[in-house]
């Protein structure tokens, strides 16, 4: 479980986090919605502790971000950009190699690659080397590496920007796999169709702060639209910076 607790966060004379407050939990997958500026990645990057947020805190697992890192990401893990992996290695000397990054030995880190990559259906992909990979099959390798040491939090900052429709579709179906094992999903977008397709709930965020959550019917419901778009934007009162 992630819990966000009126966070603030000035980055120049901006207010990119102006008393944030959520909570993501176990078993299901959060959307973080918000238009162009709203601090959707200011936000996931001070959960992941890559930024250090001016007041408020995070916990993951009830443990603070701020106060013990290191404990907080072993229940943590950040999905990388796809495109950042190395070609010459094969997925399971990538995802062995971040094992040990994470703490364990040699023999850990074989078993927990084995275990990611039979979790992902990645067999058939496993000995070869990420050169030519596919997007697919760059995303598959990524996420392994993000799970690999079990964590029961995932994050994803946008994680389908670029991504074509079938590499898309993998990407939900890993993450309703997640959900369906127990894991806590947050991801970002300013994606509607995907949101409401995915989340259990939605927290709409703009100039830094929650202006509603709930799931996508709930929040349909209580503006008396019929679709999340026109909630979204009855909500934070503007289409600028939303793709449908
Ligand atoms: N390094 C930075 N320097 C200056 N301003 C920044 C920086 N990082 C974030 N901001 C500002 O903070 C605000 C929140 O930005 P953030 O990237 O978190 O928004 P976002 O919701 O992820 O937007 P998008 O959907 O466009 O990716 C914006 O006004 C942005 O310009």
């Amino acid at each position: 479980m992630i819990s966000v607790n009126n966070l603030t966060k000035k980055i120049g004379s901006v207010n990119a986090l102006n008393g944030l407050s959520f909570s993501a939990q176990n078993g299901k997958i959060t959307g973080l919605l918000g238009p162009n500026g709203a601090g959707k990645t200011t936000c996931l990057r001070t959960v992941f502790g890559l930024l250090k947020a001016d007041s408020g805190n995070t916990e993951i697992d009830g443990i603070d971000v701020a106060k013990d890192p290191m404990q907080a990401k072993q229940q943590l893990g950040l999905f990388p950009d796809p495109c950042g992996l190395y070609e010459r290695l094969t997925p399971r000397e990538y995802v062995e190699f971040f094992a040990q990054l994470s703490g364990m030995d040699i023999d850990g880190a074989k078993e927990a690659t084995t275990d990611v990559l039979s979790k992902l259906k990645m067999e058939d992909i496993a000995d070869r080397r990420c050169q030519g990979f596919s997007q697919g099959q760059h995303m598959k390798t990524a996420l392994a590496q993000a799970i690999v040491h079990k964590p029961t939090n995932i994050i994803l900052d946008e994680p389908t920007r670029g991504l074509d429709v079938m590499s898309t579709r993998i990407l939900r179906d890993l993450l309703q796999m997640l959900k369906e094992q127990g894991h806590c999903v947050l991801f970002s977008s300013h994606v509607m169709q995907e949101v409401a397709a995915l989340c259990d709930h939605v927290v709409v965020m703009a100039k830094g702060k929650v202006v509603a959550e709930g799931s996508p019917e709930s929040l349909c419901e209580r503006t008396g639209k019929q679709t999340l778009e026109e909630a979204f934007i009855e909500l934070i009162g503007s289409d600028e910076g939303i793709a449908a």
